[in-house]
Order: C-alpha cells, then structure tokens, then sequence
C-alpha cells in the first residue's frame, strides 16, 4: 500500500513526502515549492524509521554538526508529575496555602485568576462540571493524591475532543504487555484507574483498557520538564521517536515556553542514528540496564554496555586483591537478560548474576556475588556520608581507591560532588580555599570533563558547568602565582580560562534562565566580556620585545 498524507499547502491526499525530513507531505511539485519558504525552518535532518531491534527510530538524513538544533516542539499534552504537592493546573508553579485562586467552574486551585483561562486546564474543568461537585484542595506542600490522575484525563479527554491528537498519542508506544501485572501497574489502575472512575464517575465512559494505555504512553514518552520545581510531565510529538543510547548523540533542553530542543551534542553522519540517554549516563552499566528494563522495557545493548572497559574508561572497574597484583577486576559481560526478571522477579536471581569478574592482569577470576557485596558496602558508606562536606568527599575517595578503579563510577560521582563543592564552602568562594584544594579542583574538573567526552559526549549540561568551575579555578591559579612571580604571569592564566569559557559558553547556550546551567550560560558571556578586558590591560603592559 502506498503510503498516503494530506498536503501541507491544500489538505488534499498526498503521496509524496518532502525528501528531506520524510514527514511533511505534499500533493505537488507546485506546492512543494510553494511551501518552501515556510518549511525550510522545520524541515529537519531526521527521518522516521522502523525495525525490529528498536521499533521507530530517527536517523540522520544528512550531516549534522555538534551543537546543530535538530528539532525544536510544543509538547502534545502536558501536565503535572503523577506524585505531586498541589500545583497550579495552567503554569505548574507549587501553590501556597492562602495563595490561590479557585476556578469558579470546577474548584480546582491555581496561581493567579490568568491561569485559571489556560486551555491545558480545560480536560479536568469538563470533568469536574459533569461530575456536579467542585474540587476542595485543603492540603498544601505534601504529595495529594487527586493529581496523580490529571495529565492521564489529559490525554483521555482527547478521544472526544481533538481525535488527530488522540491519534497521535495512541500511536505511542506503551508497553502494555508489559507492563500489566508490574507494581507500579497496580498503583496505577488503583490511583488512576479506580480514581478516574469513582471521582469523576466515568466508569462508563473510559474503559481499563484505555485508561491503563494512557498511563504507559506518559510512562514510556513523558518527559520530566525541569523549568518548574517540581517538575512537570510533557509528552511531544517527534522527540518521541528518539532511541536511546548509553553514549548519546544528542541531548534534549527545554525553552522558557516549555518546547523542547534536540541538539547534537557530537558530530553525526548521514544515515547515523539520533539518540539520547533515557537514564543517568553517570551510573554504572548495571544501574543504567536495569533502570531501563524496569522503566522502559528493553535490554541495552548499545556499545557501551556491550564494552566491559566502557571505551577503556574502566568506569566499572574494581581493584584485583590477589597479592602484589595492580590489575583490575571486569565482568565478562554485562549484557544479561533482565526483561523476565521485571516480569515475574524469582527471589534467588533477581540480583544475582552467575558470571565472574576477572583480573585483567592475573586473570584471577572473582564470583559476582563477592563484587555485588564490595558495591554494595561501598554504596552503603556513600549514602551515610555527610552532605556537602569537602572533608568527607576526600575520605571517601582516598578509602575507596583501594577498592575500585580511580575512574569508577563511585569515585566519579563523589569526586564530582568534591570539584563543585571546593569554592563554594566559604563566602568569598574560591579566594578562601587553600592552594591544595584549589590544585584538587582544576585536576578533578579536567579528569572528569575529559570523562565524560568520552563516555557521554552529548551530556553537555554538567560538561559545561564543569568548564565553567574549571574556568574560574585556572584564573584564581594565576592571580595566585601572579602575587609572587609578577602580573605578567596571569596572561597565559587568563588567555587559557578564556578558552575554557568559551567552550563552556558554547555547551550552554541553549539552556533557559529558568535552570542553573542557563544562569551559568548568562554569567560565561558577562565573564568573557571582562576577560577580553583583562587580557587587552595586560598585553598592552607587556614589554616591547624590542
Ligand atoms: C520513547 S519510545 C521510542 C520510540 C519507539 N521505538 C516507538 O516505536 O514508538 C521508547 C521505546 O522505544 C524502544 N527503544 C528505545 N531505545 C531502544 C534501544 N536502545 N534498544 C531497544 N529498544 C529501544 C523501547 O521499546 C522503549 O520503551
């Protein structure tokens, strides 16, 4: 059958698609042309594809460079976190006790009487209108349950009201199989399902089927969107045909107005895959399988879990303790099975995997169930260890090398906490810190941003905020020596924390106010301004070489 749209200029069936993106489609060369001028803003380098391994996908339809904006969307449908204080249903601001305004056709509290007008809110208003009884929200600041079910009734509302978008939602993925019979299955169809039905009487008018489907379309595609605190749920339209990866192209930021942007955070060829990272690219390979066999239902095979090196990071790796042996103890593989394991967990496996580490220098080989128990113990000290203390990150890096590999990903995760915590301990920032510390940081800022280039390219998020640290650090070095070896050493200082700025600025650039890393983004281009600065007084005190 040949596949069929509606011309993007006169509706009509239209068997053609624009060539470049595959998604736009157009009756006629005439009003391809036509429609050029508009459509060149959105026609993106990606196309939608399918196959076995990983259902729809993108791929590059053409080279795009690192930093390349690939697609940028409003969300479909959007609305609060399933577990969620009261928040306003227009803007998702947290709402106060004595400072709200109720809608006066439903009950339901919100910032500002403005609010209350948005179309998003529209879906919970007509179902609390049929229902004949206002909402009371009387409780503020805690978890209320009569949000877990708003975003769901979002996307219900749909099926009545705008059936293209209804469409488009239900071609989602949702993993119904699945997920039915899982945990958070259970909670749903009780919170949501059994909620939907008894508070808002629609027993009769959505069914199981519909209801639970809903819930695994915002399981499998919602986006947490981080503009807020707490942060809001968005389901958009294309972004949801991304795959992951472990080591992703791409990484996704918001805009103040809530589209989300897909840049390239690495160079990608025609024909090359787009991805992102689902999960946290700074756990282990275990963790990361895991979460994503228990959340989105699929085995990672991608090349880095199917590395036991990953890229010889040795991000997994634990110190071998046969004597006098320096090697490093690696699982032969982490590509297990877990998908069964989400479905019916059998008590005796479920944690436990039949495979050996071995020593890459001795060979000596190590049961999963002794390293699975050093990890363990070691993630128990990580979790008691005081927050925000400089001291006690440094404890627990020295103790921990005699155990894990200097790049492990405990030792990452702690020395990152360390690099970002040196300078901010003490009121007048890094001018306080000591010369060691100051040294510790400029070296754990540089291991770690040389890490993740390689383990995750696209995360540029926490590498530019950690150039930035770096930045400042290198300068305070050159203030430092200039004290005793004369001004003109800070020159070279200055010129290599510019370099390091500006990158950072680069990595940042598309990050909203809204967030740490956009305010960071803003303050790189004010600090790249007094740099220049800096660097033109100093040159200009140079002596003629003359
Ligand atoms: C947000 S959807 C992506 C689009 C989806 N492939 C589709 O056809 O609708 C996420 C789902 O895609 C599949 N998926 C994504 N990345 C994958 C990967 N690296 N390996 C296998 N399946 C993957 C999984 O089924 C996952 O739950």
């Amino acid at each position: 059958m040949v596949e069929q749209g509606s011309c993007a200029v006169c509706l009509s069936p239209a068997p053609q698609k624009c060539a470049g993106c595959q998604y736009v489609y157009y009756c006629s060369k005439e009003h391809q042309k036509q429609d050029w001028k508009q459509h060149k803003y959105q026609c993106s380098p990606v196309r939608v594809k399918e196959d076995s391994q990983f259902g729809r996908f993108l791929e590059a339809t053409r080279e795009i460079k690192s930093g390349d904006i690939i697609l940028k969307e409003k969300p479909l449908i959007s609305g609060p976190a399933q577990v969620t204080p009261p928040v306003c249903l227009g803007c998702y601001k947290l709402l106060e006790e004595g400072k709200t305004v109720k809608c006066s056709k439903c009950g339901w509290p919100f910032c500002s009487e403005l609010c209350t007008e948005k179309p998003e809110h529209e879906p919970e208003c007509h179902y609390t209108e049929k229902r004949g009884e206002k909402v009371n929200i009387t409780t503020f600041g805690s978890p209320h349950p009569n949000y877990q079910c708003i975003t769901v009734l979002r996307c219900l509302y749909q099926r009545d009201h705008n059936e293209p978008l209804w469409k488009k939602l239900q071609a989602l993925q949702s993993h119904d199989e699945d997920r039915r019979g899982t945990d958070k299955w259970n909670n749903d169809k009780k919170m949501i399902c059994d909620f939907i039905w008894k508070f808002f009487k629609l027993d009769g008018v959505f069914n199981e089927e519909e209801i639970m489907k809903c819930c695994g379309i915002l399981q499998i595609n919602g986006h947490e969107v981080p503009l807020m605190e707490p942060e809001y749920l968005a389901v958009y339209d294309r972004i949801s045909m991304v795959e992951h990866n472990c080591r992703a192209n791409c990484n996704k930021s918001f805009t103040s107005a809530g589209e989300i942007i897909l840049c390239a955070g690495d160079s990608i060829k025609t024909g090359e895959h787009v991805t992102v990272c689902y999960t946290d690219p700074l756990w282990g390979t275990e963790a990361r399988r895991h979460h994503l066999a228990d959340s989105k239902f699929f085995e990672c095979n991608c090349e880095r879990c199917s590395d036991v090196t990953e890229l010889a990071t040795m991000y997994s790796a634990v110190k071998c303790k046969k004597k006098d042996c320096k090697g490093y103890l690696l699982p032969e593989t982490f590509i297990v099975p877990l998908l069964h394991k989400t479905k019916k967990p059998d008590p005796e496996t479920r944690n436990l995997d039949r495979k050996f580490w071995i020593c890459n220098s001795c060979k000596d080989a190590v049961s999963d169930a002794i390293i699975q128990q050093l990890l363990q113990d070691i993630g128990r000290e990580l979790s008691v260890m005081p927050k925000g203390e400089a001291d006690a990150c440094e404890r627990f890096v020295n103790h921990c090398s005699g155990y894990l590999h200097p790049s492990h990903y405990y030792m990452t995760d702690v020395s990152l906490a360390l690099a970002q915590m040196i300078g901010q301990e003490e009121d007048v920032g890094l001018a306080a810190v000591t010369d060691d510390r100051l040294l510790l940081k400029t070296q754990l800022c540089r291991k770690i941003a040389d890490l993740l280039e390689t383990l995750a390219p696209a995360e540029t998020r926490l590498r530019g905020s950690l150039l930035f640290e770096l930045h400042a650090a290198v300068a305070e070095t050159g203030r430092r020596k200039s004290l005793t070896e004369g001004p003109m050493v800070m020159l070279g200082y200055v010129t290599e924390s510019k370099k390091i700025l500006t990158e950072s600025a680069r990595l940042l650039r598309h990050e909203p106010p809204e967030l740490p890393e956009g305010r960071l983004s803003r303050q790189a281009k004010v600090n790249l301004v007094q740099m220049d600065e800096l660097i033109r007084n100093l040159s200009a005190a140079l002596p003629s070489p003359l």
